[in-house]
């Protein structure tokens, strides 16, 4: 059984958008969770795995950006520790959506949200919520490697400062084991995250995402920008996490929507989603002929 703890957390490894501003304070955060709630996979009677338990729920989430509505009523069960992918052609509201799941749309002056995001029993769209709380548990990784121009030490252990958690050389040294990425600058984590290979830079953002230990991780287009072999060590990275953690990613790249993720949701244009069942259903048996022309290529 996983127990899920109130002060865990997770920063979103992004300074320009940083949802995890160090001088707000974390006095709110018991507010928004519920501390009873736990999750648990098992067995049944029979050993048959269970279904997973959802980790986010969104009910009829509407998404404005001034008078333009990018989200039409969405709703959809998130499992936990699985890989979901959100897949569609450009501009269909993928980010949209990825970003009302910790609300980093409040970021955005013209963004209005209606509808519910739950998580554990809470619409974090509450007025109790503190989206900073918030973001702890749900944290964020970007489509652009953004390291600091600090050393690579430096970057994981800003992870767990803006959370306000404690930095020790084996909280750091496990986040970038997590990530992949110890073996890779063991000896040398006083350099500069800057000058690592974008792949490394992306798994060291991922370490600085991680290191608070957070429940969810939403990934925008993590890969977009790496080359093939540090795709792939990002795509392996992925499912390892997801053994531990919930991960949401969006994706142009239906290929590897096909490879890393359980549950595919394809949104097309105007906000709309589709349909969102098992990847392989989703590729192999679309119910929607529009689902089926767009993973075939005939548009998007
Ligand atoms: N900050 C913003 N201000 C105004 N409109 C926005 C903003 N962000 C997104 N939009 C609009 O909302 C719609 C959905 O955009 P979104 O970026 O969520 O789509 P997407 O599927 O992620 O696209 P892409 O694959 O190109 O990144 C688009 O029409 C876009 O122009």
């Amino acid at each position: 059984m996983r127990r899920v703890e109130t002060d865990g957390g997770v920063s979103t490894a992004d300074d320009a958008e940083s949802t995890a501003d160090p001088t707000e304070t974390d006095s709110d955060s018991e507010k928004l969770v519920d501390v009873s709630s736990s999750f648990t996979v098992s067995d049944d009677d029979e050993g048959r795995p269970q279904a997973a338990e959802t980790a986010i729920e969104t009910r009829d989430l509407d998404v404005y950006y001034g008078d333009e509505q990018a989200l039409q009523s969405v709703s959809m069960e998130i499992p936990e520790r699985q890989v979901t992918a959100l897949i569609g052609p450009s501009g269909c509201g993928k980010s949209t959506f990825l970003r009302c799941l910790n609300r980093m749309n409040d970021l955005i002056d013209i963004a209005h949200v209606d509808g519910e995001v739950r998580f554990e029993g809470k619409n974090i769209y509450d007025e109790d919520v503190d989206p900073v709380a918030l973001r702890r548990r749900i944290g964020m990784v970007f489509q652009q490697p953004n390291p600091f121009p600090k050393s690579i030490y430096d970057n994981v252990a800003f992870g767990l400062e803006v959370q306000d958690e404690e930095v020790t050389d084996e909280t750091v040294r496990r986040a970038l084991e997590r990530a992949a990425l110890l073996e890779e600058v063991d000896g040398r984590l006083d350099e500069s995250g800057l000058e690592l290979s974008g792949g490394q830079q992306q798994r060291l953002c991922i370490a600085r995402a991680i290191a608070p230990d957070p429940d969810v991780i939403l990934m925008d287009e993590p890969a977009s920008a790496l080359d093939p072999v540090a795709t792939s060590k990002i795509e392996d990275l992925i499912a390892d996490l997801s053994e531990e953690y919930t991960v949401i990613i969006v994706t142009h790249n239906m290929q590897q929507a096909a490879r890393i993720s359980d549950k595919t949701a394809v949104f097309l244009t105007g906000g709309e989603l589709v349909e969102y069942d098992d990847t392989e259903d989703i590729f192999e048996n679309p119910e929607h002929q529009r689902v089926e022309d767009y993973i075939t290529g005939k548009f998007g």
